[in-house]
């Protein structure tokens, strides 16, 4: 459904792309007016209509504002005590400002006429009320000055139709801030943008003023206008992506369709997002998918990091093969078939599953590192053939055992984000305060000796400070979002193994859907990291991939949704 007002339908829209444009004589008036604003320095002292004001200031008021926050207030003053106190202040500050120019310079301010907050009838002094902390306006956290650019364009705006009524405009900013707001009795934290003259001008000047006195000239357009980056600055710092992102006709096709729904557009939220990605990947007709499940023991279980005793993993890794683990049940439900990967589980290949292990030694993290480069590039490339393959066959989700491995996941996730160990080490499967310890311990003590060994490139990362279940995942994650499969995640450990491809092809980013956000501590911070949202939040801490595998039910459920809804634009 179109949005409430708009009455075009999305095939209009793609029939016609410019087809808001307005007429040809709105657009040369629109570019006239931009062309022959001026700044008037010289007034008549005729009154200026209340009604024209008012026309002018409701352009003002039109203009747009960060977190539309409108911090924009215009004191309209014809007091003349006021303007007389004012246009003494603005002749000090010139004074003093002359004073600190080169000759030159000084004599040309000084021809330069300054009376126009004597002469206009009007003065506007456009203040921005900054009493709103910045983090509470939409998009003023990042950029806390925003505020002060849309009272800027609030400006323009009034200066604009202040031209087209054939008003002159000239803005002064000829004053000491405190001054002017201490004349108008501004309360803290609202400041002034300077005073604009108003009224009818006693000039009509063909040129700008001070290009006309030789202060200075328009650029060339091309002097202004870069392409891509800035001129001579250093190729980009992460690694370039062989991967290309969905192109946007693919995403827009993908909302197009998504548009001609019976129901509002985004109605699904979280899950419409997931759909769209889906779509735009090519996969809008897909109805299964495969939960790659990749399990490994590891050294580190050896510091009583988990509550659990190593033989569980193997013991999962059977119910799996068997279809009973509560992860593949998971899968089956949601109708996705498992592939069980043994990377490395204590004691003989468990039968069933796909055998990928690490070759040469392996270390507990805080002593050594957990396998060879060698060792952690060949998991990777297995990894990728096994997510190529099941690529062909839908959605790939991700899932991992591994007694310990949250230990690792942290670990990892420390060694890649910088992480302290403190926010990224959690609970696991059910630690007490004494393994919660234990496991900040080692994982501190596993960042030092990697920073110490100098790891610098997501694979030596890996090396160092992961695990072979999280290499094969993150080698899963590359082969299949080359071959154009999105990819479902789980919890800690598949993210931060999702996270390390990301770093080595960041071109995979958007084939990942973050399937939960789980309860495990550190998970949040490597899903902002990868810059995904999660579709679900129930405070899991399953692993086995039960979150992967809940997700890509719902996913392939908004799928078939999304091609089984009426249509309301034919
Ligand atoms: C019976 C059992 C089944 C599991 N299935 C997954 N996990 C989850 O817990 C393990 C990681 O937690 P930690 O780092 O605290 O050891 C992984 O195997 C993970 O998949 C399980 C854990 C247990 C005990
Ligand atoms: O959230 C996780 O990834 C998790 C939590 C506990 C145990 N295993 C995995």
């Amino acid at each position: 459904m179109p949005l409430v007002g708009d009455a075009t339908s999305a095939s209009q829209r793609a029939a016609d792309p410019a087809g808001w444009a307005m007429d040809g004589p709105t657009r040369d008036a629109l570019h006239r007016v931009v062309a022959a604003r001026r700044d008037v320095r010289r007034f008549r002292p005729d009154p200026v209509p209340d009604e024209v004001l008012e026309r002018v200031l409701t352009a003002a008021h039109a203009a747009p504002s960060v977190g539309h926050s409108q911090p924009w207030r215009f004191v309209v003053v014809q007091d003349p005590a006021t303007r007389d106190r004012a246009a003494v202040l603005t002749d000090r500050e010139r004074l003093r400002q002359a004073a600190r120019l080169a000759p030159d310079a000084a004599r040309r301010l000084l021809d330069l006429q300054l009376e126009g907050v004597r002469e206009a009838p009007l003065g506007v002094v456009v203040c921005c009320d900054r009493r709103a902390p910045a983090a509470g306006v939409l998009g003023r956290a990042t950029f806390p000055d925003a505020d002060l650019w849309s009272c800027a364009a609030a400006i323009q705006n009034l200066w604009l139709a202040a031209r087209a009524e054939g008003l002159g405009l000239g803005w002064v900013t000829l004053f000491r801030p405190e001054e002017l707001a201490g004349l108008l009795g501004l309360p803290d934290r609202v400041v002034t943008l300077g005073w604009l003259c108003l009224g009818w001008p006693d000039e009509r000047p063909p040129a700008p003023g001070l290009e006309r006195a030789g202060w200075s000239r328009r650029l060339p357009l091309a002097d202004v206008v870069l392409r891509e980056r800035w001129p001579g600055a250093a190729p980009p710092a992460a690694p370039p992506s062989a991967l290309r992102a969905p192109g946007r006709h693919a995403v827009v096709a993908a909302r197009d369709e998504a548009d001609r729904l019976l129901t509002p557009p985004g109605s699904l939220g979280v899950l419409d997002r997931a759909v769209d990605a889906v779509v735009a990947l090519g996969g809008a007709g897909t109805t299964r998918g495969t939960l790659v499940l990749a399990a490994a023991d590891h050294p580190v279980a050896g510091h009583g990091v988990s509550a659990y005793s190593p033989g569980v993993s193997r013991d999962v890794v059977r119910a799996a093969v068997a279809g009973t683990s509560l992860g593949a049940t998971a899968a089956r439900t949601a109708g996705l078939r498992v592939r069980v990967v043994d990377a490395g589980v204590a004691g003989e290949p468990v039968p069933g599953t796909t055998v990928l292990r690490p070759a040469g030694p392996r270390g507990d993290l805080a002593g050594a590192p957990a396998m060879t480069p060698a060792a952690a590039r060949e998991l990777l490339d297995g990894g990728r053939r096994l997510g190529a393959e099941a690529a062909g066959a839908g959605l790939v989700a991700l899932g991992e055992v591994g007694v310990g491995n949250t230990t690792v996941a942290a670990a990892l996730a420390c060694g890649l984000l910088d992480a302290d160990p403190g926010d990224a080490v959690g609970l696991g499967a059910g630690a007490d305060a004494a393994v919660l310890a234990r496991k900040r311990q080692v994982v501190a003590a596993a960042v030092d000796r990697a920073r110490r060994a100098g790891v610098d490139d997501p694979l030596d990362a890996l090396a160092e400070l992961g695990g072979p279940e999280l290499a094969v995942l993150a080698g899963v994650v590359l082969g299949a979002a080359a071959a154009g499969s999105a990819v479902v995640l789980d919890g800690y450990a598949t993210s931060v193994a999702a996270l390390v491809a990301v770093r080595l092809e960041p071109g995979v980013q958007p084939a990942l859907l973050a399937g939960q956000r789980s309860r495990e501590r550190g998970h949040e911070l490597v899903l902002q990291e990868l810059g995904r949202e999660p579709l679900l939040d129930l405070r899991l801490r399953a692993g086995e991939g039960v979150g992967a595998a809940l997700a890509a039910g719902l996913v392939l459920a908004g799928l078939a949704l999304r091609r089984e809804t009426a249509r309301v634009d034919p």
